[in-house]
């Protein structure tokens, strides 16, 4: 019986490439000698892909994220064509969101927007809960991946509190993040419900992806950047730690991200995480150096280069992974997500290119 057949898993790929052989991904992330950096993208599947946007024709994004078949197809489209270390789990940081009840939808063009905004105690304390049963298709997709993968390393992810909290506070996507930073000052103790809420539902989402298989997995705090590292500390890092406290029985990498987060590196490093996402603001040995040497690093090519000729694109992944080598183990990423109009020959060019250095 084929895995598409069988939403459980057969023994054969089960525990997958989540050892007894680590890919190249997880032997990066662990600060192993390896040839060259593993090399993978945020958004690599998604709207840059042709084979994605014929695929996705007629389909809510919410939609396709919550159909196996869907998610199955378009997480292998970016592995089959760029031939990348890694797989990212096709789904979206406000799915969990959604299935656990909140009126969510992710607009075309706008991004997510809420239906009823959470500004008081009372809307959070009316928040629900997720449990492991509302996701039934998230452990089916996982498990069907982690068979076709054939020991290419699946990463699972989730939103981290903050960066949900503020999609659910603002209402949709937001440039100042004026409402979230007003509700975490003027009443800390809505807050720390709100966000200790959302760190419950970010933790079941990734141990469902780590029980159906995924080998590594990405806490996007996308937003903290826009936070003084004293707020963090006090608003942010207890909810994102116990995130990461969720899954610490899970040996496998944990990295976390966010945009603009060139004074929070140590912090997030203090959540918990193995890994520390970099964007393009921060060379990755001046990141290392800020995040005291102890874990690996990833990025940190700005997505808006690979709209410039080849040879710059080349000169800059030249120095990043020059740079990368400084530091305690580098996995290879851009910077933040892939813009949906890249010319995906630019990904595939980058992959060969890293993989040659
Ligand atoms: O600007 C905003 O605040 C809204 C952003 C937005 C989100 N989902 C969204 C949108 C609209 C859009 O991208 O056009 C809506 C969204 N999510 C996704 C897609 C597919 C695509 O980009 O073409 C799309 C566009 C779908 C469509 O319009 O058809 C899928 C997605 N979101 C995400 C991931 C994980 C990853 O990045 O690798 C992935 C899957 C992995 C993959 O595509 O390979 C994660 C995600 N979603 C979201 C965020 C917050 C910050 C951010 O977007 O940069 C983040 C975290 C992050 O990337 O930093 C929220």
């Amino acid at each position: 019986m084929s895995a598409t057949e069988n939403s459980s898993p057969t023994p054969a790929c089960s525990p997958d490439g989540r050892d007894p052989a680590p890919s190249l991904l997880v032997r990066a992330a662990r600060g192993e000698q390896v040839a060259h950096p593993p090399v993978w993208f945020m958004r690599q599947a998604g709207r840059s892909l042709p084979e994605y946007r014929a695929l996705r024709v007629g389909t809510g994004m919410l939609e396709s994220c919550r159909t196996p078949d869907l998610v199955t197809e378009i997480t292998l489209q970016p592995v089959r064509r760029h031939g990348v270390d890694a797989a990212i789990f096709f789904s979206d940081i406000v799915v969990p969101l959604q299935a656990a009840g909140i009126d969510i939808e992710i607009v075309a063009g706008v991004g997510p927007v809420v239906a009823s905004p959470v500004r008081s105690a009372a809307d959070v304390e009316a928040m629900p809960r997720l449990s492991a049963e509302q996701i039934p298709d998230i452990t089916e997709s996982v498990q069907r991946l982690v068979c076709e993968l054939d020991g290419v390393p699946l990463i699972g992810f989730a939103g981290a509190p903050y960066t949900l909290a503020s999609y659910l506070i603002e209402g949709g996507p937001s440039k100042d993040h004026a409402r979230t930073k007003a509700l975490m000052h003027s009443d800390p103790a809505t807050w720390h419900r709100l966000l200790s809420t959302l760190a419950d539902i970010s933790a079941t989402f990734l141990l469902t992806q780590l029980a159906a298989g995924a080998s590594a997995v990405q806490l996007f705090d996308s937003w903290a950047g826009g936070l003084s590292e004293a707020d963090y500390r006090a608003f942010v890092l207890p909810h994102s730690q116990d995130v990461f406290a969720a899954i610490a029985d899970y040996d496998v990498p944990k990295i976390h991200f966010g945009v603009g987060t060139g004074e929070l590196l140590a912090a997030m490093r203090d959540a918990g995480a193995s890994v520390v996402g970099v964007d393009w603001r921060t060379p990755l040995d001046e990141a290392a150096r800020r995040i005291g040497g102890t874990v690996a690093v990833q990025g940190n090519l700005d997505p808006a280069l690979l709209f410039a000729d080849w040879h710059v694109v080349e000169r800059e992944v030249r120095r990043i992974v020059s740079e990368g080598r400084r530091a305690p183990g580098h996995i290879f990423n851009l910077g933040h997500g892939v813009l949906p109009d890249t010319d995906p020959e630019m990904l595939t060019r980058v992959v060969e290119l890293v993989h040659s250095l």
